[in-house]
């Protein structure tokens, strides 16, 4: 990380264009040490080529984007040491070990192993018992914790996550929730994106919500809520007289279904 910084992360004024498509405007935002950042918005508002451009997979066409203090433009390969990043659970080879995927990856990293560490990684990540499982075999939950464990296992101190929790069950989701926090008490930065207003109140310190490629607001979940609450339009479409971060986020978003 580089001296003196503040940031985990910081973008200014990103623009993606995808041929003639403009698909991110002008986004600006910012991730603390020890922050947990949401970023939402609705089917193909942004959120994923603003994430590739973060990971620096994707060419940007304008915009400064700083990782622990490092310009990725500028300090690519620095950057991207910063930088830990959940790839989906498809992103494995599903005939490899558990313990054969820890091996491979902390040998990316130079991270090293020996029996008692693994036995240690396989308790934290509560798979003590599936050391010797093929990656494929394993429950959604249980890849989650794996390829959560791999984004960190070089300690970056920004961690991308997108959609973590898409597909779990109530309690697998809970506990991948008490891991993203376990981040955050180590002072990382992480950077997620998700479809569920339930986990961005639940878990994100602030949320950006991004539409149309344009980031629209920034804010504390609840200071949105407070904002919004006597909002006509966010009371018109809020279910059981209670005002949700749903609601919020539908009335500034809009309620027709994206293409
Ligand atoms: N490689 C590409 N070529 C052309 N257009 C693209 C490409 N990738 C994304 N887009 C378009 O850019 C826009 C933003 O897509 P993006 O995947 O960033 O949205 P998203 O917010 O992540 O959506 P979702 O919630 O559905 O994952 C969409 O209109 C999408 O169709």
């Amino acid at each position: 990380m580089h001296e003196g910084n503040t940031h985990m992360l910081q973008v200014e004024g990103l623009n993606v264009f995808y041929g003639s498509f403009h698909a991110v405007r002008d986004v600006a935002f910012d991730v603390r040490p020890g922050e947990i950042f949401g970023l939402l918005g609705p089917n193909g508002a942004g959120k994923t080529s603003t994430l590739s451009a973060v990971e620096g997979l994707l060419n940007f066409q304008s915009g400064t984007i700083t990782v622990a203090g490092y310009n990725i433009k500028n300090e690519p390969l620095k950057a991207r040491a910063n930088v830990g990043v959940q790839l989906q659970s498809t992103s494995f080879q599903a005939e490899l070990s558990v313990t054969e995927i820890i091996r491979l990856y902390a040998g990316v990293h130079g991270v090293p192993v020996t029996k008692q560490s693994l036995q240690d990684v396989l308790a934290a990540i509560n798979l003590v018992d599936s050391g010797n499982k093929k990656y494929g075999e394993l429950s959604g939950g249980q890849q989650q914790r794996v390829s959560l464990y791999i984004a960190t296992i070089h300690q970056p101190p920004l961690v991308l996550l997108d959609e973590p929790t898409t597909g779990l069950d109530p309690q697998s989701r809970r506990q991948l929730w008490e891991r993203i926090e376990a981040l955050r008490e180590k002072g990382h930065g992480v950077l997620l994106t998700t479809h569920s207003m339930e986990e961005a109140e639940a878990v994100c310190d602030r949320i950006g919500i991004i539409d149309h490629g344009r980031v629209i607001i920034i804010d504390t979940p609840q200071a949105l809520i407070e904002q919004y609450r006597n909002d006509p339009e966010v009371i018109s479409v809020s279910r059981r007289g209670k005002v949700t971060l749903e609601d919020v986020f539908i009335a500034l978003t809009g309620r027709a279904v994206r293409a």
